[in-house]
């Protein structure tokens, strides 16, 4: 493949040779009368026979401040194909600090195919002659990516490649970004004299649908749905539906809802919004608030049924089984002053016409009491998928074995399997029994705890182990063997 710059210097010695011919004319014929339109018509000659057009992507547009979006396009898409063929690379930190990115240095020469035509991108960067002494002279050098093709492919290119090379580039840079965890909980309540209502933190939970503790079938059923959703543009468009989704997770605490939400941003590579309802002075502010998130996000509410009575007026959040109620409730004061977000008003968040701007978003309502929630919010179409978190049953419990004592299969299995279709324990619960509590203990060992603590559980346990009698026999003997 020829390098755009071989390909000029044969042009450039036409282009001398014109200019030689240019030279002897101007020196010998009396030609200031006609020398405007000579010079026209000499560029003209030269752009006949010169068959390639430029185009140029400058770093900043006119004000400067804010680095232009078609030129980092431009260069997350390079990096790509620029380390495996440009000469001279700059390398950068990552954004998860591990790593280097690269990028086209100062002057370097890229080649590009797109439908068998063949493109060329230079990087160039000119400091400015000017006299003024600055303290970032790095920044002040003026860079930009220029575009060169044959006019043959001028209809390709404007038509279709810029495009490509737009799309291509957003789609590197968001899977090199650092996604978001946002929280509408703020130390001030100035929200007015703050840019965003939101403030966030890098997201980085390790929870995934491989670790995630549920049946296979229901977790395929998911990933396909979330599949769906995330390839759905058209299909929505075409229904003439927002792209948006609502997820209901319910069930009780320690099933794993907080870790499927977490499972799912990781899957679809989504930031999170973690919408604290309590915080919210109004609808308007909700409004806002929504306006305000990002595509490719998830919308999370959790505990839904703590945060807005099925009157509308709220009550106080996280307020659960076992907490005390002094402990969740705001002061009085603090509780008059904020109650002023309505049911209608979270309606009109998850469906309403705002809801609609922006697009691809996952709204995921979570809940441990289904029966406390209004119909109206959780109607399909609002909340259009209802994912019930339950107890662990005997596949869940292989996925907790496999994730935290590795293994896949041991003689206690069959004990715990008969046991979970008697006993009710969260995954969180089964998962703290497997925990080996110090580095010898081995899987026999954390797997006897778990199966003493099903057999604990069993309705009656309590009175046979007072009356000395044992429970299951056979996982005593499987314990002991
Ligand atoms: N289904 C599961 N798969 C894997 N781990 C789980 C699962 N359920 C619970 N856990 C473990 O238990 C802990 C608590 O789970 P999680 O916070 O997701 O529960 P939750 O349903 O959100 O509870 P709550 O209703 O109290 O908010 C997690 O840190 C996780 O380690
Ligand atoms: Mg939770």
């Amino acid at each position: 493949m020829a390098r755009m710059s071989d390909r000029l210097a044969s042009l450039g010695s036409l282009a001398a040779s014109l200019m030689v011919v240019y030279a002897i004319i101007r020196r010998y014929l009396p030609l200031h009368l006609l020398e405007h339109s000579l010079t026209k018509h000499s560029f003209r000659l030269f752009a006949s026979v010169y068959p390639y057009v430029r185009i140029t992507i400058s770093e900043f547009s006119g004000d400067r401040l804010k680095r232009s979006e078609a030129y980092t396009a431009v260069e997350a898409y390079l990096s790509g194909s620029c380390s495996q063929r440009a000469n001279k690379l700059k390398a950068e930190l990552g954004a998860d600090c591990n790593s280097l990115t690269l990028s086209m240095d100062e002057h370097e020469e890229v080649t590009d195919d797109f439908e068998g035509a063949e493109l060329w991108w230079t990087s160039v960067a000119r400091t400015p002659r000017s006299q003024t002494v600055s303290f970032f002279p790095e920044a002040e050098a003026r860079r930009h990516y220029r575009l060169t093709f044959h006019r043959r492919h001028r209809e390709l290119v404007i038509g279709s490649y810029l495009a490509h090379v737009l799309r291509e580039g957003r789609e590197v840079r968001r899977r090199r970004r650092q996604r978001k965890l946002y929280t509408n909980i703020s130390g001030s309540r100035s929200y007015e004299y703050r840019k965003t209502m939101w403030s966030h933190v890098v997201f980085d939970h390790p929870s995934t649908f491989d670790t995630l503790a549920m049946d296979p079938g229901k977790k395929q059923d998911i990933m396909d749905d979330l599949i769906a959703f995330r390839n759905g543009k058209d299909y929505y468009a075409r229904i003439g539906k927002a792209w948006k989704r609502g997820y209901l997770l319910y069930g009780p605490p320690g099933t794993g809802k907080s870790s499927a939400i977490a499972a799912i941003a990781n899957f679809l590579d989504y930031d999170i919004y973690d919408l604290e309802l309590t915080s919210v002075k109004d609808n308007t502010q909700l409004r806002k608030l929504f306006i305000e998130t990002t595509s490719k996000s998830i919308i999370v509410l959790e505990d839904v049924d703590c945060s807005l009575d099925l009157t509308g007026k709220r009550k106080p959040k996280r307020k659960k089984e076992g907490e005390s109620g002094d402990k969740a409730k705001p002061p009085e004061k603090e509780d008059k002053e904020e109650s002023k977000v309505t049911l209608s008003g979270l309606l009109n968040f998850i469906d309403g016409l705002w809801s609609a701007c922006g697009g691809e978003r996952l709204i995921i309502f979570t809940t441990n009491h289904l029966e406390k929630l209004d119909p109206a919010l959780i109607r399909r179409g609002r909340m259009d998928k209802h994912i019930e978190m339950s107890h662990c049953g005997f596949e869940a419990f292989k996925v907790l074995a496999k994730n935290y004592v590795g293994v896949d299969a041991h003689p206690l299995f069959e004990a715990v399997r008969r046991l979970l279709e008697e006993v009710k324990m969260t995954p969180a619960d089964v998962a703290e029994n497997l925990m080996p509590k110090s580095a010898e203990e081995d899987d026999a060992s954390c797997l006897g705890r778990l199966v003493r603590a099903l057999e604990m559980g069993r309705p009656g346990a309590a009175a046979k182990v007072e009356d000395g009698s044992s429970g299951d026999e056979t996982a005593e003997s499987e314990l002991t063997s």
